[in-house]
């Protein structure tokens, strides 16, 4: 047996600013992906994805025990399933920022969950208020708190616009212009990040009022305008934005950010040549660049390994 696949996601703007109700835009990113998968003869990958869905199972068990109007599941054919050797073939790096676990959770929903709200029907932003909540609390397992937005984007594979916490709506983005010299891009630090801790760092830096503050007039400022930049196909004010934004984050988002990056982020801001910013929570992973001239970001960056995203 094998399911259908669900892709990584990129959050291109709005980490952190969504837990302050800034905008945010996140996309399918189908370079990666992964598929439930049947096996009789485990490897030691399928083996540990086997073992990490038994875990799954319990947590989802108790879920439905404690709030069954938000979601039930066919948990008998599950735990034979899971117990049948099943597992999460899967592409996407982990703790690098695009998504495992969300995809992890939509292809269990898809295949697992009763009376599911399915891709086809008409998405009111009621029931993608719903899906989001359902897969907030089914992702919390493997970090804590979830948004449940990454793995609404690989569930519905389209593009999605965060107004604020209780607004979201799918949308569309410009068509990539493939001759173009703008890009978007992601960068590998090479270092595996973990979401938690980085959270734990943000909300603790919230008690402080001068953060707060930097917070409200400069970050999520920057951010909301970079989104409707972006959406409206305003290059320019774009690049200008995420410079500003850029920049911010390089002062007051340091813990998020590998030391060994700090020089390249700030050669970026100085040179214009590229852009960088987080991707998701950051603390390792991959971070986000985006530049006008892809031939000379990929020169100034020859040391390090780029994956093209999106096409300006
Ligand atoms: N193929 C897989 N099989 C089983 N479990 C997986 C698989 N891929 C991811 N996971 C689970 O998801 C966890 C990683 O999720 P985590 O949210 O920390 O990172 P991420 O989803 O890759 O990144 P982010 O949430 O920042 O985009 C793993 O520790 C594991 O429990
Ligand atoms: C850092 C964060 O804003 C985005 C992580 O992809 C956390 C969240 O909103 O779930």
């Amino acid at each position: 047996m094998k399911g259908p696949l669900f892709y990584s996601k990129i959050l291109l703007f709005g980490e952190y600013g969504i837990i302050r109700d800034s905008k945010g835009l996140s996309i399918p990113y189908n370079f990666y992906n992964g598929a439930l998968k049947g096996a009789d003869v485990l490897d030691e990958a399928s083996a540990n994805s086997n073992q990490s869905l038994k875990r799954f199972v319990s947590y989802l068990e108790n879920l439905q025990e404690e709030q069954p109007d938000l979601v039930t599941f066919d948990l008998a054919t599950l735990k034979k399933d899971v117990d049948n050797g099943m597992y999460f073939d899967s592409s996407i790096p982990q703790g690098y920022g695009v998504g495992s676990s969300g995809a992890l959770v939509a292809a269990i929903y898809d295949k697992y969950a009763n009376n599911k709200i399915t891709v086809l029907e008409n998405l009111t932003r009621e029931k993608l208020l719903t899906l989001k909540t359902i897969f907030s609390q089914m992702e919390s397992f493997f970090h804590g708190k979830s948004s449940g937005l990454d793995p609404l984007n690989s569930y519905l594979s389209i593009p999605i616009l965060i107004n604020s916490k209780d607004n979201i709506e799918a949308t569309g983005i410009p068509t990539q212009s493939f001759d173009g010299k703008g890009a978007v891009f992601l960068l590998d630090s090479g270092i595996v990040g973990e979401t938690a801790p980085m959270v734990n760092i943000f909300m603790e830096n919230l008690k402080d009022k001068g953060f707060r503050a930097m917070l409200k007039n400069q970050f999520v400022k920057y951010t909301d305008a970079c989104v409707e930049n972006f959406l409206g196909g305003d290059i320019k004010s774009l690049f200008s934005n995420t410079k500003k934004l850029s920049k911010v984050v390089l002062n007051n988002f340091k813990p998020m950010i590998p030391e060994q990056f700090h020089g390249i982020w700030q050669q970026g801001i100085d040179t214009n040549d590229y852009y960088l910013k987080l991707c998701g929570s950051g603390g390792g992973g991959y971070i986000l660049g985006f530049t006008q001239d892809l031939e000379k970001a990929k020169q100034t960056l020859k040391d390090y390994k780029l994956e093209v995203v999106y096409q300006f």
